[in-house]
This record gives structure tokens, sequence and C-alpha cells, in this order.
């Protein structure tokens, strides 16, 4: 008996002993948190960085008061690294307290001592500019994770903030169901609607030399009275098939009215509307809001040999000398029988030596058109990205790329290439490209907005079903009377 009691005091006198132990290292450790985040407010706000963005508690000088996402302004060697020498970025400067982390364990040390995460910044190259824009529009890294968000917006909606009052209409050349259809459309666009309607000026002369009824009918008439069609125009309405979509995008050197496109051709992959009920589509989308996709653009440059011998920076390139193609531009060698030699550059890095029949650099919309052909892979026209496809390449293992849409190529035929090669965008424009001549292209700022019959996505899928009848194969069962899969 007398021995348990004094068994039950020893361990009593244990367990105080313990617990004052405890509480004497909790409470060092406390202190020594404050220390440590005194001193790092110290220096940050010394640095000038941090201040702006803290977490504001109740009391001012609390060292649970932490900072949560911080902009600093570059002084990360990263960001030297990326040409950003004072771009804004991403910054990761935490200090991890209680109650901060999702896990307070994971900030204890094999001591039981809190530790500090080490701090971080995420910056882009952005080329020595200096603005907002450098920031990543969906990547962030609150207290040292980074992560990024779910994008939950799909589709983008199209919403008109007072209704469109005049349209450009463009159509397929050499074709009476067109033009029949074109006449209708524009008597209707006028007469029901009360818009102006904007033809290419030989169809809006054969249309007047039928009947002086359509003197309402506008045009433009120099190249520069077109570059400014995009600010006299809400509308832009395609007659035809894909080539038409992209003959009326190939005038906008710029930006580009929203486009509803009618089927009235042969495949019709980027032409979802039917014609025959033209005017239930045309009030609808005029009404809005309405879905759309926007496709983007490659901006093609070709920098001749010639204009570069002065000096390697000379760059004898007019304001006006560049195309934006909506699929793609191809370079190949031509009437040629020898492989093309191309050297090929992202961002001034090295991606390897084209020989074969040539190359295919492609938006995402392209991706379905040439490229597809040549083996490149079928992407959805929202995906950012730059379709790298070679024309039957002399080596088997020259499979197609696709690279992210913020790079710039440089496709260059070298000096002692024995051959010629010929660029040509979206098909047209052939022009030959001689040795030392080099084409150079990167994503446009300027992206053609399609109106979608559904959304982007269910427009996609069903243009690649119907149009390329991707993976359909008949099956013979008198249980699927249409035959197929
Ligand atoms: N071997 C090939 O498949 C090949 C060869 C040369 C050019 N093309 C394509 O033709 C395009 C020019 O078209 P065009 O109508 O002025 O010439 P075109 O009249 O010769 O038509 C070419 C075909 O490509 C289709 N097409 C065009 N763009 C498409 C796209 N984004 N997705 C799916 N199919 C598409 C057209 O509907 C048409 O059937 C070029 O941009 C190029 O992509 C393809
Ligand atoms: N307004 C226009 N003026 C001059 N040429 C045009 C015009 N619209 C289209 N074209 C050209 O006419 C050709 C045929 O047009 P389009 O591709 O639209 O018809 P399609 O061949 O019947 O249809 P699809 O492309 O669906 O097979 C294309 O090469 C295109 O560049």
């Amino acid at each position: 008996m007398v021995e348990d009691q004094a068994q039950a005091y020893m361990s009593n006198c244990l367990r105080i002993a313990v617990e004052s132990k405890a509480r004497a290292m909790e409470e060092a450790a406390q202190w020594k948190r404050k220390y440590e985040f005194e001193c790092l407010q110290n220096g940050a706000e010394e640095a000038g960085g941090l201040s702006a963005n803290y977490r504001t508690s109740s009391s001012g000088s609390d060292f649970n008061s932490v900072p949560d996402v911080a902009i600093v302004q570059g002084h990360h060697s990263h960001e030297q690294h990326l040409g950003c020498s004072e771009g804004p970025g991403i910054s990761s400067c935490d200090i991890f307290k209680n109650g901060m982390c999702s896990s307070e364990s994971n900030n204890l040390d094999g001591r039981g001592l809190l530790y500090q995460k080490v701090l971080f910044n995420l910056a882009w190259g952005c080329d020595g500019i200096k603005d907002q824009h450098a920031k990543h529009d969906i990547v962030s890294c609150e207290r040292g994770d980074i992560r990024t968000d779910i994008r939950r917006s799909k589709q983008i909606i199209l919403e008109w903030k007072s209704a469109p009052r005049s349209v450009a209409i463009f159509m397929k050349p050499n074709s009476p169901h067109v033009q029949a259809l074109c006449k209708e459309m524009v008597k209707w666009l006028k007469e029901d609607k009360g818009m102006n309607v904007f033809l290419e000026p030989d169809v809006r002369k054969e249309l007047l030399d039928e009947s002086n009824t359509y003197t309402f009918v506008q045009t433009w008439k120099t190249g520069e009275d077109i570059k400014t069609l995009h600010c006299k125009v809400d509308l832009v309405i395609t007659l035809g098939g894909d080539g038409t979509v992209l003959w009326a995008a190939s005038k906008f050197k710029g930006p580009v009215p929203p486009v509803v496109s009618f089927a009235m051709g042969s495949l019709g992959f980027m032409t979802p509307f039917k014609s025959d009920c033209f005017k239930e589509c045309l009030r609808n989308v005029i009404k809005g809001p309405w879905p759309i996709t926007l496709r983007h653009r490659l901006c093609c440059r070709i920098v001749r040999a010639a204009d570069c011998q002065e000096s390697t920076n000379c760059r004898k390139i007019l304001e006006d000398d560049f195309h934006l193609v909506l699929n793609e531009v191809s370079i190949d060698r031509g009437m040629s029988s020898f492989l093309t030699f191309l050297e090929c550059y992202s961002d001034n890095s090295f991606v390897t030596y084209v020989q074969g029949d040539g190359l295919i650099i492609s938006t995402t919309s392209g991706s379905t058109a040439y490229s597809l052909a040549a083996g490149g892979s079928m992407v959805h026209p929202q995906v950012p990205g730059i379709l790298f496809t070679p024309i039957c390449p002399h080596s088997l293992s020259f499979r197609p790329l696709i690279l992210p849409e913020y790079v710039t190529l440089r496709i260059q035929v070298p000096l002692h290439s024995r051959g010629q090669a010929w660029a040509s965008f979206d098909g047209k424009d052939r022009q030959i490209l001689q040795a030392g001549d080099a084409l150079e292209c990167n994503m446009s700022e300027w992206p053609v907005p399609t109106m979608c019959e559904v959304e982007s996505t269910c427009d996609f899928l069903h243009s690649v079903q119907e149009c390329l009848h991707w993976n359909m194969k008949k099956i013979h069962c008198a249980d699927n009377p249409e035959g197929q899969l």
C-alpha cells in the first residue's frame, strides 16, 4: 500500500516536471518565432517589398500577422535570367505560424522547432515589359504553395451592348446559289433589321449592274479603306466554305469583328450555320448573348537575307509586310526536286533541321487542315499552341510537335542550301525564300472570333465527326440499321 502511494507520488512529480519542461520549451519557441518574425518584417520593410501586402490583424505588431501574396519588384536573381530585370511576378513571402498552414505539424522539425519556409518568387519571361500583364492569370503561390486555378468558365460568350448596326458579307465567287442567297440576305438585313451592308467592291458592282435597288450597299475602295473596315462593321458574314472564312479573315490585318459563317461549300469545318435558316440564325446572333470561339492567328514575316547584310540587327521590314494566317504557313520545296533543308529555331534555341518536302507551322484551327493531312494531331481551336508538322520528312523519327503559343519561330533557308523554298499563307500568296532568307512567326494578338452554332467544343466535335468522319466505321449488323458506330 505504502509502496503504491510512493510510486504514484513519484510518477506525479515526473509528469509535473515533464509538463513544466514542455511549457518552457513552447514558450522559448514562441519567443524565437516572434524574434524571427520581427527580424524578417524589419528586413522586408527595409527592402520595401512586403509591407503593402501584409495581411493585417488586430495588433499591427502581432507576429501572427503574416504576408499573404506579395507582388514584388524583381530583386530575385531568376528574374534577370528571364530577361525581366524589374518585372512583376508572384512571390511567396510567408512565415509559417500556428494555424496558417493546412497541417501545423508540417512546420515542426524533428526537434519540435518551427521553421520558416524558404521564400521564392514566380516570374514570367517578359522581355523587359514591366506591367502587370507579366503576371500569370491562373497561377498563384499563396503561402509558398504553387497552384493553378481550375478554369471554370469554359465558354466565351459575346454580349452586345447595343444591337449591331453594320455588317460586311464575304461570299464565295462563281456560285449562282451563293449569289442568290447573298441578294436575299442583303435585302432582309436592310429592310427587316435596318442594318448597313458592306459588300466586296466587285460583288457590289455586279449587284448594281443587275438592279439599282441595291444602291444602299456600301463598299471599300482602297487598301487604306479596308484597314479601317473593322471600325465600320459590327459583324462579318461569310457565305461559302472554309476558304471563304480564310478569305474574309485575311482582309482584317488587325482586329476582326465577330464572324457568322454559313456553310455553302464542300467541307465546311469552320462554317457551322445552315444557310436555309439564315434569318433565324442571324436574329439569334444579333440579339445575343451568343457563344464564340476565339481562333488564334499566326503573324508571319519574311526576313530577306539581302535586307540584313549591313548589320545583323538591320531589318528593313515594312510595317504592313506581314501575313496573319488563320490556318497555317507552309514552307515547301516547290518545283525543286531537292529535299528542303530548313533550320528551325524557337526563341533563338535551335529546334531541328527539316529535310523532306517541307514544314507546316499551324494554328490549332488549322490543325484539321493541311497539318492533319501531314500527320499532325487535331487540336481544339481554344488550346493555346502552335503546331510544328513536317511534310514527308526524310527521317522516320521526325514526329510532329505542339509548341506553346508564346514562342517565336524562325525558319531559315541556310546560306549553303542547294535549292529555294516557298512559303504559302493559308494556301495563298506563295513567296520564294532564297538561301539566307527566313520566315518568322509568332501568335498574333488579333484572333478571329467565330460565332458558334451550339458552343465551342460541341461545334468542334461535330465538325470532326461529320466533316472528317473521325473514328467512324461501318458495322454490318441488323440491330444497327444506320450502320455506324
Ligand atoms: N494536303 C492537304 O490537305 C492540303 C494541301 C494544301 C492546302 N490545304 C489546306 O487548304 C487550305 C486553304 O483552303 P481553301 O478552301 O482556300 O483551299 P481549297 O479550296 O483548296 O480547300 C482545301 C480544303 O481544306 C479544307 N479546309 C480549309 N481550312 C480547314 C480547316 N481549318 N479545317 C478543316 N478543313 C479545312 C477546305 O474545306 C477544303 O476542303 C490551306 O490553309 C490548307 O490548310 C490542304
Ligand atoms: N470573296 C472571295 N473572293 C475571292 N476568292 C474567294 C472568296 N471567298 C473564297 N474565295 C476562294 O474561293 C475558293 C473556294 O472557296 P471555299 O473554300 O469557300 O469553297 P469550297 O471549296 O466550295 O468550300 P470548302 O472550303 O468547304 O471545301 C477558296 O480558294 C477561297 O480562297
